[in-house]
């Protein structure tokens, strides 16, 4: 499903999609908006939800926030490449930009939950590189979740009631990566998509880049 772009050195790769998933508050927004500002050729892809919109959320960027409806009937008319019912609402990333992204050569960043990362594997497993993100207790969970100070005392005990069922699933993804203190978790991720991006599958370019090396060297 994904071809076109150049890596670093200039040779022809096709896009990943580099998936973050976690229980609620193990830190994947945070690590998500590090990758973005800090790793050039990638790019997010705004989920839409049903959700209500936290404090300090922008329309657009964090999420697109509809309702029910226009969810529903964006899952009909197929504009969604997955979708999931998480927390009571509904999530779902848009097609359209994620295959404009990969066909012009970037990489798409998802923060996307269990179900989600299934839907993308059965879609397009090799472009597909997870990560599962892990707190390094419950007690530091359940104090980030109180310390981001935007969800209610009942929303976050709901989170913390599911983040067991979402953390069976971590045997399910490539990496995992164990958020103590965040530059060390960043450093982990950020190491995991550069290796990633050299993966030779992925470098479409390198026959015809060695055919010439070899000719420079016969010539
Ligand atoms: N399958 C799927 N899951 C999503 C999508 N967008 C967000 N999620 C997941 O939905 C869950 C709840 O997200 P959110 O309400 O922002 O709370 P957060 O986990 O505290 O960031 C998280 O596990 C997200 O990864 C999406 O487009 N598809
Ligand atoms: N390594 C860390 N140490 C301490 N606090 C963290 C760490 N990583 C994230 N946080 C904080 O924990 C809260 C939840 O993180 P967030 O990235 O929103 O999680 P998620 O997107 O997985 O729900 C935020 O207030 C964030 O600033």
């Amino acid at each position: 499903m994904t071809t076109g772009g150049h890596g670093t050195d200039g040779v022809e790769r096709r896009g990943l999609m580099f998936v973050l998933s976690s229980p609620s508050g193990a830190g994947k927004t945070t690590l998500s908006r590090l990758l973005i500002e800090r790793m050039p050729g990638l790019k997010m892809s705004v989920s839409a939800t049903t959700r209500p919109m936290r404090p300090g959320e922008v329309n657009g960027k964090d999420y697109t926030f509809v309702d029910k409806t226009t969810f529903d009937a964006m899952v009909k008319a197929d504009e969604l490449l997955e979708w999931a019912t998480v927390f009571d609402n509904s999530y779902g990333t848009p097609r359209g930009p994620v295959e404009a992204a990969l066909s012009a050569g970037q990489d798409v960043l998802f923060d996307i939950d269990w179900q989600g990362t299934q839907q993308l594997k059965q879609k397009a497993r090799a472009d597909v590189v997870s990560v599962f993100i892990l707190p390094p207790s419950a007690a530091d969970l359940e104090k980030r979740l109180h310390s981001r100070a935007q969800d209610s005392d009942e929303v976050i005990r709901k989170r913390m009631s599911r983040a067991s069922d979402e953390m069976s699933h971590w045997a399910e993804y490539d990496y995992i990566v164990i958020n103590h203190a965040v530059d060390e978790a960043f450093a982990e991720v950020q190491s995991i998509l550069k290796a990633e991006r050299l993966k030779r599958e992925r470098r479409i370019g390198l026959v015809g880049f060695v055919r010439s090396l070899q000719g420079q060297l016969q010539g």
